[in-house]
């Protein structure tokens, strides 16, 4: 039998196994242990909260059990608050917590203090995790955290992590995938950036990686690509681009794992009911607790420079994507995406415009619908 040399550690970056390992009890709607200095808070995404775990959290909490809530969620509930907030829980009651996090007619019930380090750790472990926004926590003794049978992490290894994925992003696989209307085309895969996917590009013909490359950095939106939902404009814009730049010089697609702004599939679909019932793309998100937009790009210009690009023209109507781009370094000239106004979308698309500064023009999207007109 083989025996372990003392100290050999088969995972070589322990913190993003730490941190992935954290993810993947999140999404299970298991509790975790956040440890961090000389404290320890058990903390579990409301969506996991069922009677028997909330009554075992009554039993281990000495101090009050907290409610972590972000800003957006906490301005809905009437505060006029730019940063995360907690509400202490006397007891572990589903229902109140179900109100505040959740109900849309809700409104704050009692003070909400500042945040600890280790609050807004267990919040962006809700956004990594792509679960609902809000955490319910327990402070605990640090030398009790292993007792519990729960993942115990430390923070800074969740802190830390969307920065170390953007530094480990690398090609796992390419091959040639011939597209209609676009028969010269390649898929690269890279694993790692944001996500809890594989991101992917996608070079369409030959473009010249020296020059100024034609580049879209696309956002997942299953219903808009696959389905064509008539509630947005991404299907469109996705094919228009591929068939611009087939026709064209080539160019770069990035498909990027950023369904619903970066909330996610289950949250984007939260926030159509909500929009079903009145709201506007921007404050559906708000009332559920996301601020107006998750997404961040870094990685994007990442991938682009793996692939050797250094000089784009962007294809996009949202300023942050040109903004993150030129920051990362690139050199960004810009170019307008069109895609289609529908009576489902018009809204969508006008908030964008008038709320998120997306440089949307409408009279040029009824022409393009109707070039002979
Ligand atoms: N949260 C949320 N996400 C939405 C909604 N409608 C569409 N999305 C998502 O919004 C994102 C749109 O991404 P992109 O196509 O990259 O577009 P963009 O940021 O509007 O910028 P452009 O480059 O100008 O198209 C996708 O991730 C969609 O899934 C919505 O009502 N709520
Ligand atoms: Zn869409």
């Amino acid at each position: 039998m083989s025996t372990v040399p003392t100290g050999l550690n088969l995972v070589e970056d322990r913190a993003s196994a730490a941190a992935e390992r954290a993810i993947a009890e999140f999404r299970a709607a298991r509790p975790v242990v956040l440890c961090g200095g000389d404290q320890a808070l058990v903390a579990v995404g409301v969506e996991g909260l069922e009677a028997g775990l909330a009554e075992r959290l009554d039993r281990l909490a000495g101090d009050p059990a907290r409610l972590i809530l972000p800003a957006a969620r906490l301005r809905h509930l009437g505060l006029d608050r730019l940063v995360s907030g907690i509400v202490a829980l006397p007891t572990v009651d589903l229902g109140r917590i179900e109100t505040l996090a959740l109900k849309v007619d809700a409104r704050i019930d009692a003070p909400v203090g500042p945040t600890s380090t280790l609050d807004d750790v267990a919040l962006e472990l809700a956004h990594l995790a792509l679960v609902f926004p809000a955490v319910v926590a327990v402070q605990i003794d640090p030398a009790l955290a292993s007792d519990l049978g729960v993942l115990v992490v430390d923070a800074n290894d969740v802190r830390s992590f969307k920065r170390r994925k953007v530094d480990d992003l690398h090609v796992v696989s390419r091959a040639p995938v011939p597209l209609d209307g676009a028969p010269e085309t390649e898929f690269v895969i890279f694993r790692g950036g944001e996500g809890l996917r594989d991101q992917v590009a996608i070079i369409i013909g030959k473009p010249d990686l020296s020059g100024v490359v034609d580049v879209r950095l696309h956002s997942a939106c299953l219903t808009g690509d696959l389905f064509g939902s008539l509630k947005c404009d991404c299907g469109d814009q996705l094919r228009n681009t591929v068939a611009s730049m087939a026709k064209g010089q080539g160019g770069i697609l990035l498909y990027l794992d950023q369904e619903g702004r970066g909330n996610g599939i289950a949250n984007k679909m939260k926030a159509y009911r909500l929009q079903s019932q009145g709201y506007d793309t921007y404050d559906a998100d708000e009332v559920l607790g996301f601020d107006l937009d998750q997404r961040r790009f870094e990685f994007a210009a990442a991938m682009l420079s793996q692939l050797g690009v250094s000089s784009v023209r962007l294809i996009t109507n949202n300023p942050v994507k040109i903004a993150a781009l030129r920051e990362a370094g690139l050199t960004v000239a810009e170019q307008r995406v069109l895609g289609r106004a529908t009576a489902e979308n018009v809204r969508y698309l006008a908030s964008k415009r008038d709320r998120a500064g997306h440089k949307i023009d409408f009279d040029a999207l009824a022409a393009f619908a109707a070039p002979n007109d």
